[in-house]
């Protein structure tokens, strides 16, 4: 009897909690302290399960005092990054600056910068590049709106973001990259897609990423599931063949509910 996990996880399960517009850098720092006392409690094993948070820029420098302070293995990066590597672009941040406050990931084209911020697809590319220039890796988030996900046509709406956001990579970039699929209509909204919806999609990015890179360079790409996402249903979502992570929100913001989703496979059923 072993316990199941999604079939294999050749690719190492990835959570990451995006805090967005929450956490300034004193919560932040309390916030991350519990997080990493809780998993220490757990015995978590980090190897097995990558962690990241992605908080506010005005944390950062806090977040990596405390990670080199205490030695965590808890990863961080940015929400966003400009296109640009530096000069006259008032309020963005450059890959550069990510790297050097230490960021291994940075988010890339979430849906609330694509819809708040009116990001276009080729902006969202030009970040993608700046992201590997500055030896940052994105995480290109993809995904539909409820009208489109009604008509059906989410799959296709969801492969052309991908195939904007990953124009012109190369192949090792492109197994580098992590995408996260995160439909508009469960973000925030207590709406999770059901696995079988995550999995229908990490499977056409997969296959589509293939067509694109290779089907080697495709099996390595980590494809994450975002929405709703909580400590009651991360497993069952992980379990799905291609889903290799989770992008949390709301739920990152407590430690011991976002712990729980790190600790996914003590929930998962032996069979
Ligand atoms: O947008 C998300 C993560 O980037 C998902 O947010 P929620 O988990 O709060 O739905």
């Amino acid at each position: 009897m072993t316990t199941s996990t999604n079939g294999a996880f050749d690719r190492k399960p990835f959570i990451a909690g995006n805090w967005k517009m929450n956490m300034d850098h004193v919560q932040g720092i309390t916030l991350l302290q519990k997080l990493a006392w809780t998993l220490s409690d757990a015995k978590h094993d980090y190897s097995r399960v990558e962690v990241a948070v992605f908080p506010p820029f005005t944390d950062l420098r806090g977040v990596q005092t405390l990670v080199q302070g205490d030695d965590l293995d808890i990863a961080y990066g940015g929400q966003d990054l400009s296109q640009f590597d530096s000069g006259a672009y008032t309020g963005d941040i450059s890959g550069q600056f990510l790297n050097k406050l230490g960021c291994k990931y940075v988010l890339v084209g979430h849906s609330e910068r694509r819809t708040i911020h009116n990001e276009s697809d080729d902006v969202l590319n030009a970040k993608v590049k700046a992201a590997f220039k500055h030896g940052v890796t994105p995480v290109l988030c993809v995904g539909e709106g409820l009208e489109i996900r009604q008509a059906g046509t989410h799959v296709n709406h969801t492969l052309e973001q991908l195939r904007a956001g990953v124009a012109g990579l190369t192949a090792d970039q492109a197994a580098e990259l992590v995408v996260a699929y995160e439909p508009v209509w469960a973000i925030g909204t207590g709406e999770v897609a059901g696995p079988e919806d995550a999995q229908e999609m990490c499977a056409a990015i997969r296959a589509e990423l293939g067509q694109l890179f290779g089907a080697e360079t495709a099996a390595k790409t980590r494809l994450l599931y975002g929405g709703s996402v909580k400590a009651n249903n991360a497993a069952a979502i992980l379990r799905e063949r291609d889903v290799d992570g989770l992008l949390v929100g709301g739920a990152s913001l407590d430690p011991a509910e976002f712990a729980s989703i790190v600790r996914f496979e003590s929930q998962l059923v032996t069979d």
